[in-house]
């Protein structure tokens, strides 16, 4: 086993590595330290659930079990990149490629029937959505953004949308019947095995069998009704029309990859509605399934004009759809992927508010977020910027996250457990000597969902944050509600553990919408505050103060402190970054950030001399960090444009202040006069590195594929300097 594992994945992120890889190998090397790799990319996972179907050649192991395994021991010392987390449209498209390149995968079926059909779709389904993160995130989450890089936005700040009092956008959730209001919760006495049992007037039905949780789990059912999600949709339709404002919907069907899509599909049905009362029937026969959105629809009904011609009468009659791409006229319903939450209310709100409309211009919105769970986050920032003005990134503090994350907790770890109910009855939680644990009264169509978070994770969550509390000395709030099932139970356990360390008085217990206008204000006055989070509220916060800070959440640290001793750092706290590739492959030019990357890089050296006693790996990991730093101070990230200096630039700054560092230091003389002549050649032929580098750009890039890329394609595009790879060989 190597000693650092670098994960492959998809999109920008792995065409980032195919140039920044190899230096990290070379460097790493002389230093001893071996740094492999493992695929979690969605190609990757695809072929390596059909071996069957493959040729010996072929076939790939499946890294994702093995890293799945590696991340329980104190062993793990991972750098996870992000991965795509598929829709539906996405999983499809991925299958198709690789068929296209030779590999006899079966078709994703769309309405498996056949007992073959039905095993191949379960295989697909483990593949689709948050599949990667649940599995390797053994551990919570600390994110934050490191001093330097703070320092950095404040000095050179970045340019915000203006917030007047007069905006029209607004945050609309239901106002009943939803996940928040119906939920119900308990923490468990004793160790338990639960069933979970839908009773109806035709008999019952097992929903899921074999669940068992260890005494102290704090076990939550709830569900959404279909009937007030209709109402609350149709009713939001009309009033962002009579708003004059853009219909946007923001949801999480990747993490939440049961319940979101559905609530998608009753999104799009809704908007639709006068077509699939008059075609509801022909539609479905030419498999339209709403929940994988308006691109699908409309390319299965293309061919049928009397479809059309009400598609683009209703269309008409609707409000402006706020829109993922006008130029193409792509809407926020095509893709249930192409919109999600984290990132997409953020930038909306550092834009001042404003969506892209159907005409490319840009509009206030109504952010349709139906649960109101989170959606008083987001309320209650649009709600302090209309009042106060646009956030200062110059003078702001920084908002910290702690999240709760370990052995899949909470809502991000609910899919085995939730379910579209067939037929109305009630769905029971039954323990296995018949107690009763939850019941709930449903409608069929309504989405019952089951979710849980264990002790010891919820244990270690409020010590961490007590650990960095003590590191950062500045405000922390619990982000509880005492008047949420759930968030009661967390607080039964948050407060004796405080009120044992005697610092029930250090830290703040608040409501989500309460803790957000506090944080607000403590950042507004410059000073910092820690978020102390559940595992939904890590992922949105994580993005949100980070965009707002310092534009973007590719930069932030992003450390998974694992249960059993290892360590797995991740790179920022955004994703894959579709829009970047489809811009290389255009101009060739890759605006991707890698300062996550380094980031993580430095913290996984620094873990690796800790855990391993590896002095060598100390001074690699230090001159990671000034290397970090001179990307900073001398303003080498990559720009958005064509024609400016891209990632791969970037990457040779980046190695070459490496290696300045490393031959600088004198911690290590061996390793100082291995980089001496690296440092010299890299600082002697910056010319024509440049040179060579900006001279690929401008035409469009072959990668050879898009989820499947050809490695040597690749190669070519993203290590573009002749120079620079003889010099790293
Ligand atoms: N940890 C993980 O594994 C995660 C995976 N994902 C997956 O990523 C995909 C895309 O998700 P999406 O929600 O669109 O989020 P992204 O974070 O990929 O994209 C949002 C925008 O953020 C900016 N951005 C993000 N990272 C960087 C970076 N390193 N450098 C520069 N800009 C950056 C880009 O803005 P601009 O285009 O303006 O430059 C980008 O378009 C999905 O498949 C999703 O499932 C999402 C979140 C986390
Ligand atoms: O796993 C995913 O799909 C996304 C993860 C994410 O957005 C996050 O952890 O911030
Ligand atoms: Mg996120």
């Amino acid at each position: 086993m190597s000693d650092i594992i670098y994960t492959k994945v998809d999109e920008a992120p792995e065409l980032a590595s195919a140039s920044f890889l190899p230096i990290i190998q070379k460097f790493a090397k002389a230093a001893g330290v071996s740094v492999g790799t493992k695929d979690i990319s969605l190609a990757g996972r695809i072929l390596a659930t059909f071996p069957e179907h493959l040729s010996e050649e072929q076939r790939q192991s499946d890294d994702l079990a093995e890293l799945g395994r590696l991340v329980k021991t104190p062993d793990a010392n991972v750098i996870k990149l992000p991965n795509i987390s598929a829709s539906v449209p996405q999983l499809v498209a991925a299958v198709k490629e690789l068929q296209s390149q030779g590999y006899a995968l079966p078709d994703y079926p769309e309405t498996p029937t056949t007992p073959e059909e039905i095993a191949v779709r379960a295989k697909y389904d483990g593949i689709k959505g948050s599949a990667v993160n649940p599995v390797l995130r053994e551990g919570n989450s600390d994110r934050r953004a490191a001093k330097a890089v703070k320092a950095f936005a404040q000095n050179n700040p970045h340019r915000m949308g203006e917030w007047t009092a007069d905006s029209k956008t607004r945050v609309s959730a239901m106002s009943g019947g939803d996940f928040f209001s119906n939920e119900v919760s308990t923490t468990l006495s004793a160790d338990a095995d639960v069933k979970i049992v839908l009773e109806t007037a035709s008999g019952d039905t097992v929903l899921k069998d074999g669940l068992s949780f260890p005494k102290g789990t704090v076990v939550d059912a709830t569900f959404m009704s279909a009937r007030a999600l209709d109402a609350f949709l149709a009713d939001e339709i009309a009033k962002t029309k009579s708003e004059g404002t853009l219909f946007s919907l923001h949801m999480k069907a990747t993490m939440m990859k049961v319940s979101d899509p559905i609530i998608f599909g009753h999104a799009v049905k809704a908007f639709l509605a006068p077509v699939f009362e008059k075609h509801g029937s022909a539609m479905a026969e030419l498999g339209v399934n709403p929940n994988s959105g308006l691109g699908d629809l409309l390319a299965r009904v293309k061919d049928q004009p009397a479809i059309m011609a009400d598609i683009d009468a209703c269309m008409a009659d609707r409000p402006p759809m706020y829109m993922v791409d006008s130029d193409k006229g792509i809407t926020n319903l095509h893709v249930p992927s192409d919109v999600i939450i984290d990132a997409s209310m953020p930038a909306l709100i550092r834009a001042g508010g404003k969506g892209w409309g159907p005409d490319g211009a840009e509009s206030d919105a109504n952010c349709v977020i139906p649960d109101n769970s989170y959606a008083p986050v987001y309320d209650e920032t649009i709600k302090f910027f209309k009042a106060n003005g646009k956030l200062n990134p110059a003078t702001a503090g920084t908002v910290q996250n702690i999240g709760l994350m370990a052995q899949k907790a909470e809502e991000y770890g609910s899919h085995p457990t939730t379910f579209e109910i067939p037929e109305a009855g009630t769905v029971k939680m039954v323990l296995a000597d018949g107690t009763v644990l939850h019941s709930h009264a449903v409608e069929a169509g309504d989405i019952w969902r089951s979710a849980s978070a264990r002790q010891s994770p919820i244990e270690d969550w409020v010590n961490l944050a007590i650990d960095r509390q003590k590191a950062e000395g500045c405000e922390a709030i619990f982000w509880l509600d005492e008047n949420r099932a759930h968030d009661a139970e967390l607080i039964a356990y948050v407060k004796p553990i405080l009120e044992a360390r005697g610092l029930s008085d250090t830290f703040k217990i608040m409501a989500p919408r309460e803790a957000t206008r506090a944080s607000l204000e403590t950042i507004t006055a410059g000073r910092n505050s820690i978020a102390i989070t559940g595992n939904v509220l890590r992922d949105y916060l994580t993005d949100l103060f980070p965009i707002l800070e310092l534009a973007t959440s590719a930069k932030m640290l992003s450390i998974v402190k694992l249960m059993n001793g290892g360590g797995l750092f991740e790179t920022g706290a955004g994703g894959s970054a579709p829009k970047h590739v489809q811009q290389l492959m255009e101009q060739n030019h890759l605006r991707w950030d890698s300062l996550g990357e380094f980031c993580a890089l430095g913290e996984s050296l620094q873990f690796l001399a800790d855990a391993k006693g590896n002095e060598k790996a100390r001074v690699l990991g230090q001159a990671v960090d000034a290397a970090t730093q001179g990307i900073l101070d001398n303003d080498r990230s990559p720009s958005r444009k064509v024609g400016e200096p891209d990632n791969r630039d970037s990457h040779y700054w980046f190695a070459r202040y490496w290696a300045e560092a490393l031959a600088a230091q004198d911690a290590d003389a061996d390793l100082a006069a291995h980089f001496a002549p690296i440092a010299e050649a890299l600082r002697e032929n910056e010319a024509q590195i440049v040179a060579e580098i900006a001279a690929a750009q401008g035409s469009p890039a072959d990668l050879g594929g898009y989820f499947h890329t050809d490695p040597v394609k690749t190669a070519t595009v993203m290590r573009a300097s002749a120079t620079l790879n003889s010099i790293i060989g």
